[in-house]
């Protein structure tokens, strides 16, 4: 089966800095996995040269056997590849049902002159629209909220609005930029769930950066290790805790 992302010898140079250095990692359908390594090891700018946001320097990703790199991000994510921010990036001015419905403006398939004469075709969608958006609120438990500016929720629901946002449209990859930084351990247990019922039951894969390590350990499939913009170790949540150059890298020499 080909892999759901395979990447390999991804780099990126900012002027003299390799903040990115050969990383190479792959990822199957269900799958969840993580990305992991001290402050400044590269993290963010792997996951903005995946999602489109830089191009990178060097290597290859494909998606679905299909080559990515280079392509601007509106086009990775109507792939299917979608991303959220380390700082939440929601329209703060709209209420929460429609950030939900302005997400799945690609999804939409009406043109202009269809909407202006609401043609049948154009109807469905809408309903079908609002349905999918009411779907969303309710797996984040937002259902209450829908009606309110988007800005004014609470930090964590924020957190929550941004996760539904990307999986109304209905992506086959979620990319999750430090989802807990920011949570309480009440709000951290309910995303692990969430994360884990979007896999189990929405079919999608995760590719997570986090440095809440209780949460990567418990929830990953496999785990990568980048230190340095370079790769590091990987495997099970198991064999990576117990790698001597894993703990070397976060704790330091003894
Ligand atoms: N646009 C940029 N221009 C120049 N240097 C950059 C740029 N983006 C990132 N860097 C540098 O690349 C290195 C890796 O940064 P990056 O943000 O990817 O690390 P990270 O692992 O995500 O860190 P953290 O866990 O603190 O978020 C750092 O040295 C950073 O200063």
């Amino acid at each position: 089966m080909t892999d759901l992302l395979a990447v390999s010898g991804l780099t990126m140079r900012f002027g003299g800095l390799v903040a990115v250095d050969q990383v190479a990692l792959t990822m199957k359908e269900r799958q969840i996995v993580s990305v992991i390594g001290p402050n400044g090891a590269g993290k963010t700018t792997i996951f903005n040269c995946l999602s489109g946001f830089y191009k990178p320097s060097g290597g290859t990703v494909h998606f679905r056997g299909q080559a990515i790199q280079g392509l601007p991000g509106h086009k990775i994510a109507r792939l299917g590849m979608v991303r959220t921010f380390q700082h939440v990036r929601l329209f703060k001015e709209m209420t929460v049902l429609e950030n939900l419905l302005v997400a799945q403006h690609r999804l939409l398939n009406t043109n202009f002159i269809a909407g202006l004469l609401k043609t049948p075709g154009f109807r469905r969608a809408e309903k079908e629209g609002l349905e999918r958006a009411h779907y969303w609120l309710e797996k984040v438990r937002l259902t209450e909220f829908a009606n309110r500016t988007a800005g004014n929720l609470a930090y964590g629901q924020q957190r929550r609005l941004e996760i539904a946002r990307c999986m109304a449209s209905r992506p086959e990859l979620l990319m999750l930029d430090e989802p807990a930084a920011g949570l309480n351990p009440n709000e951290t247990d309910e995303l692990d769930r969430l994360i884990c019922d979007l896999r189990d039951n929405d079919g999608v894969s995760v590719l997570l950066i986090e440095h809440d390590m209780k949460l990567v350990m418990g929830i990953s499939d496999h785990i990568y290790v980048v230190n340095q913009g370079r790769p590091l170790a990987d495997g099970t949540p198991g064999q990576v805790q117990n790698n001597a150059e894993v703990i070397k890298a976060y704790l330091g020499e003894a």
